[in-house]
């Protein structure tokens, strides 16, 4: 199990950025080529990401590549680095259909995994079909300041004229064995918003959240991983399950309520996250 708490956005064109987060405690990095680069920056960003990608200088972060989305005129060029740089996987905007995934795969060789952005209406209505559309698709990322926009929704507190789009995104997720991470969080002087944003997101299903500055990796890694309750609640679970089993039961009660083998399933994947999290963490925080 690979954790993906945090996923954060580093500017292509932002030297600076991009070997600060050499060091910062990310499970992932998004090095950005699209919204986060001005047209005339495209050419020396992508220069710029391919070396950074290239010169394995990013220990055990997992590395992706964010290229511009298709029928812009930098997609092609974008995807030639990525095939050079082999990033772990490229991250895709505004894909809208499983056939753009396909073209994904025909463009960039194995083993360069696909994370797939979902960010418009007609992506979130096909949600698990993109999802479906190849066993290189590992992550669907939420766009949500693109989904807003299309929306011509509000951005508010708690995120209400979105919640229908966040579920059947997770719903897709979970249906066709996909990790999930959830949108950016706007305001980076606002950490009461952001945790209780992350905390929206973990409480819906998603595996982690994607981030734009270093100052939301701490409360987001600490939200999306098993806490020290929810890991002795797990090794409760499954104790109270075997010894139900030894003496012959199908269930068992930990603080009186039932426990049937879902729970214990849940209950070994939460000790398998927790694992994973102080293991292969590059920098746990
Ligand atoms: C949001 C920012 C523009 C804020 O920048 P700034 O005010 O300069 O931040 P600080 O001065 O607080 O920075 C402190 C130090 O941290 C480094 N830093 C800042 N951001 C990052 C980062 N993302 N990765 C690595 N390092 C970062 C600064 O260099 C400072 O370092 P030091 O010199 O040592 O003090 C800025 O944070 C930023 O640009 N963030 C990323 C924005 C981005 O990538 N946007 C595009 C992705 S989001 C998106 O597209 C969502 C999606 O598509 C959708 O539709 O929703
Ligand atoms: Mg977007």
């Amino acid at each position: 199990m690979r954790p993906r708490r945090s996923a954060l956005y580093l500017p292509g064109a932002n030297e600076r950025a991009l070997e600060k987060a050499k060091t910062l405690p990310a499970d992932a990095l998004i090095l950005d080529l699209e919204d986060a680069v001005a047209p005339d920056a495209k050419p020396a960003a992508r220069d710029r990401v391919r070396t950074a990608v290239t010169s394995g200088d990013y220990g055990a972060h997992e590395v992706t590549i964010r290229v511009n989305a298709a029928g812009t005129p930098w997609h092609a060029d974008d995807l030639r680095a990525v095939a050079e740089a082999r990033p772990a996987a490229v991250v895709v905007p505004k894909v809208g259909s499983p056939a753009e995934v396909h073209a994904i795969e025909d463009a960039l060789p194995e083993p360069i995994a696909i994370w797939a952005m979902i960010e418009t209406p007609a992506a979130v209505l096909r949600c698990a079909e993109i999802a479906a559309a190849s066993d290189r698709l590992t992550v669907l990322v939420l766009g949500t300041n693109d989904l807003v926009n299309e929306l011509r929704a509000g951005q508010v507190p708690g995120r209400a004229p979105l919640l229908g789009a966040l579920s059947t995104c997770v719903l897709a997720a979970r249906a066709t064995g996909k990790a999930i991470l959830d949108g950016v969080y706007n305001d980076v002087r606002d950490p009461d918003g952001f945790a209780d944003e992350c905390r929206q997101g973990r409480a819906f299903g998603f595996d982690g959240k994607t981030l734009i500055h270093p100052g939301q990796l701490a409360p987001c890694n600490e939200i999306f991983a098993p806490s020290a309750e929810d890991v002795a609640h797990a090794n409760r679970v499954i104790e109270a399950f075997d010894t139900a089993m030894s003496e012959g039961r199908g269930v068992a009660t930990v603080d009186g309520r039932m426990i049937e083998n879902l729970h214990v399933d849940n209950a070994r994947r939460v000790l398998a996250l927790a694992a994973a999290v102080s293991n292969a963490s590059p920098n746990p925080s």
